[in-house]
C-alpha cells in the first residue's frame, strides 16, 4: 500500500526529500526556502534599504553588483556590515550580490560579508560560468571563514551566459560535492537565471514573450531540480507600466517550476508573491485530491478517476508541491 502525505507539513518534508533538498530538517528553521520574491536594491542607497526594511518580501537582496556603479563599489562594500547589524528585516531571507569571482572585488566583498558581525543569511554570486569559479569561491570562504562549524551561510548562484549554462550541472556539483555534512560553510540551495546578461551573450533581443530566454528557463529548472535547488526566474525590468505582464510572467514561471522571481522595485514584490501562492481553491482541491488518493490506495488502486480526470501518483506529487507551499505560507505568516 502506498500512502502519501495527508498534512501540509508531512508533504513539505515528503517534497523536499523528493527533491533532495534539506528543507525537510527546516533548512536554517526560520526562513526555509522561501523564496517567491527576491528583491535587488543597490547596498549604498541607505533610503532604499529603509523602505526595504518595510516591506513583506521573501528575500531581499543588497546589491554590489550591477546596481552599483564601478566608483562607488567601496562605498557599497563598506556599507554591508552596518546594514546587517543595524537594520532588521523582519522575517525576510536577506543575501549580499557579491561582484562576479573574476572581478578584483570579489574578494573584497567575500571579506566584508563573512567579517561582519552579523552575516547575512545568504550570498548570491553572480555570472558564475564554470566549475573551477565555484572552487574558487569554496576556497575563497574557507580561507574568509577558517571556523567550519560557523552557521551555514546560504549560497544562492546566478547563470548569466551561454558558458554557464554549459556548465551548469558542473558547477552544481561542485556544490553538492564541497557542501559536505562535515563541513556546511557555505550550503548552494538556489539558482538565479540572469535573463538580461544571458540575453546579451547570446546576442538576443529582449521580447515581452520572453521566447529568446525558453531554453535557459527550463534548463535552470531542470538544474534546480536535478540538485535539490530554489530555482528564481527572470527580473522584469519595466516597473513603472505592463504590472499586467508582470503578474502574466510570475503566474508562467510558477507553472514552469520556479520557486520564485527577481523583482528590482517594491511595487512588483506583491504581484510576485501572489502569482506563487497558491489559491485556496487549489490548496482545497490539493488536500480533497490527496485524500482520495490514500482512500483509493488503502482499496488497492492506483489510478482512479477524480472529478472528472485521471489521477495516480504524478499528479499527486504536482499536488503535494502545492500543499508544501501553503505550508511555507503560513509559517511565514506565522513570523509576521
Ligand atoms: C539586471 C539586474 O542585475 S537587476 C538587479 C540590479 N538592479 C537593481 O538592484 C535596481 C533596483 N531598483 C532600483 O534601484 C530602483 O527601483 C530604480 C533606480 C529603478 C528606481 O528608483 P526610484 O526612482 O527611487 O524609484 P521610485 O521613486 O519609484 O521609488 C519609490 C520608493 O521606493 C523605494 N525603492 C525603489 N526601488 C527600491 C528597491 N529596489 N528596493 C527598496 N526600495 C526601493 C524608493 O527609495 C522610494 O522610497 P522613498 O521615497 O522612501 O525613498
Ligand atoms: C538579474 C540579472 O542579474 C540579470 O538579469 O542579468
Ligand atoms: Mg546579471
Amino acid at each position: 500500500m502506498q500512502r502519501v502525505a495527508q498534512t501540509a507539513i508531512e508533504a513539505g518534508k515528503a517534497y523536499a526529500r523528493l527533491a533532495g533538498g534539506d528543507a525537510a530538517a527546516g533548512g536554517d528553521g526560520a526562513i526555509g526556502l522561501l523564496r517567491r520574491a527576491l528583491l535587488y536594491l543597490p547596498a549604498h542607497d541607505h533610503r532604499k534599504v529603509v523602505k526595504a526594511s518595510t516591506l513583506d518580501v521573501d528575500l531581499i537582496c543588497l546589491d554590489c553588483e550591477d546596481a552599483v556603479a564601478e566608483a562607488r563599489k567601496p562605498d557599497a562594500r563598506q556599507a554591508i556590515p552596518d546594514i546587517l547589524s543595524s537594520t532588521n528585516f523582519g522575517r525576510s531571507e536577506v543575501a549580499v550580490r557579491i561582484n562576479p569571482v573574476d572581478t578584483p572585488h570579489a574578494w573584497h566583498d567575500l571579506e566584508a560579508v563573512l567579517g561582519a558581525s552579523t552575516r547575512p543569511h545568504t550570498i548570491v554570486v553572480p555570472k558564475v560560468d564554470t566549475p573551477e569559479q565555484m572552487e574558487w569561491l569554496y576556497d575563497a570562504v574557507q580561507t574568509l571563514s577558517p571556523d567550519s562549524n560557523t552557521k551555514p551561510l546560504h549560497l544562492i548562484t546566478q547563470v548569466e551566459s551561454a558558458v554557464g549554462l554549459h556548465f551548469l550541472h558542473d558547477i552544481c556539483q561542485v556544490g553538492k560535492d564541497r557542501g559536505s555534512a562535515e563541513d556546511r560553510r557555505i550550503i548552494h540551495d538556489g539558482l538565479i537565471l540572469g535573463g538580461d546578461d544571458f540575453a546579451a551573450s547570446i546576442r538576443a533581443r529582449r521580447t515581452p514573450s520572453n521566447r529568446e530566454l525558453l531554453l535557459a528557463r527550463q534548463q535552470t529548472i531542470v538544474a534546480a531540480a536535478r540538485f535539490g535547488l530554489t530555482a528564481i526566474d527572470i527580473v522584469n525590468i519595466h516597473y513603472k507600466q505592463g504590472l499586467d505582464l508582470l503578474e502574466q510572467e510570475a503566474s508562467e514561471g510558477a507553472e514552469m517550476g520556479f520557486d520564485g522571481k527577481q523583482v528590482i522595485h517594491p511595487v512588483q514584490v506583491p504581484i510576485v508573491q501572489a502569482a506563487y501562492h497558491p489559491t485556496p481553491q487549489q490548496i482545497d482541491y490539493a488536500r480533497r485530491l490527496v485524500d482520495a488518493f490514500n482512500a483509493h490506495s488503502d482499496a488497492g488502486t492506483g489510478a482512479f478517476e477524480f472529478e472528472g480526470t485521471m489521477v495516480d501518483m504524478p499528479t499527486v506529487r504536482q499536488h503535494q508541491q502545492v500543499l508544501w507551499m501553503d505550508n511555507h505560507l503560513q509559517a511565514a505568516a506565522a513570523q509576521k
